[in-house]
């Protein structure tokens, strides 16, 4: 039976968006490309659906990886949530692609087969073969991880080596964070926000391989008092939690994703096409239009004790046809 009681706790799980690699169509793993200028509108669109849905937080949590963190940035900026902390762990960091780290992903498919590549990207247990420690793209060949225990570093990882670490950051960090009361979001990405789903909603080794995930549409759950989650009208297939966004655009963006890595007569980079997909369909939520004073309404335009006019640097991308909810956003 579909639940919409008021639950125990809430969490939003966001993948990021768009990076140089993503658009590359690479293995990217623990290797740390930027965001592209879509990734960025991407993650945008991503804040804007949670300000209309009202959500807030009070922390996010993400890896140590860029396409995360600025991901985090940018919602939060929407959310117009400057001030509330995100949190980096490396726990939160994609599972380790071993040496197929910088390949593209469609020639892998070409070279070994669809079979073989879908072992290596959506099995519970199969890792892809290691990479050497010789190489610049190990990650323990970056000081940024000079901190952590070499054993820890991984040369290879499988979705369940990637579970183990997701899930001690899950109970041992953010559980206890959301007990406290704080409204918690968690922004990474595909691999280990899959492993840390399967533990939340105890998805079997064999259906795990069917759970994809889009970037930059939140994933919102429902935890009763035992941090189970409750299922929700329209959940994810083989979730419990649902997407916020148009289903339709979100549906688009799945069947982007799989033709650009497993259909061989697709000869175009996907991903590299002009019409970008996002959660929301832009022209039901979002009305790109001039900012002026009136569009704070009864907050009598600018406060001046905290911003003054010529703070503001940049025309925002989009302006809420709401005005309440322009306000909010640049609170
Ligand atoms: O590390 C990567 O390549 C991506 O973040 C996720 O890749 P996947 O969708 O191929 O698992």
């Amino acid at each position: 039976m579909v639940s919409e009681q008021e639950p125990a706790y809430k969490v939003i799980f966001v993948r990021h968006g768009q990076s140089t690699w993503n658009k590359a169509n690479r293995f990217i793993g623990w290797t740390d490309p930027n965001l592209t200028k879509t990734g960025e509108l991407e993650a945008r669109v991503a804040g804007q659906v949670l300000l209309a849905a009202g959500y807030e937080f009070d922390i996010i949590y993400t890896s140590l990886l860029k396409r995360s963190i600025k991901t985090a940035w940018v919602v939060m900026d929407e959310l117009g949530l400057h001030h509330v902390p995100v949190v980096t762990d490396w726990r939160l960091n994609e599972r380790c692609y071993g040496a197929l780290v910088g390949r593209n992903k469609k020639e892998c498919v070409r070279v070994y087969g669809e079979d073989q590549v879908k072992l290596w990207r959506r099995s519970f247990d199969v890792r892809p073969p290691p990479i050497s420690e010789d190489s610049s793209l190990w990650p323990g060949n970056n000081r940024k991880y000079d901190f952590l225990e070499r054993a820890l570093i991984p040369r290879t990882e499988s979705l369940q080596d990637t579970q183990a670490r997701s899930v001690d950051c899950w109970d041992n960090t953010i559980v206890p964070t959301i007990r406290s009361g704080k409204r918690v979001c968690v922004c990474g990405h595909e691999n280990n926000l899959r492993s840390l789903l399967k533990h939340l909603d105890g998805v079997s080794d064999d259906d795990i391989r069917h759970v994809e995930l889009p970037r930059a549409v939140p994933l919102i759950y429902h935890l009763d008092e035992n941090f189970k989650p409750i299922r929700l009208e329209g959940a994810a297939p083989h979730l419990n939690g649902r997407y916020i966004g148009d289903a339709e655009e979100i549906a688009a963006i799945m069947a982007r994703d799989l033709a650009n890595v497993y259909d061989l007569s697709v000869e175009s980079n996907l991903e590299e096409s002009d019409v970008p997909h996002y959660a929301a369909k832009l022209d039901d939520l979002l009305q790109p239009c001039e900012l002026t004073d009136d569009a704070f309404g009864e907050r009598g335009g600018l406060d001046e004790l905290n911003c003054r006019e010529s703070d503001i640097e940049e025309t925002p991308l989009f302006i809420y046809k709401s005005h309440e909810d322009a306000a909010r956003a640049r609170v």
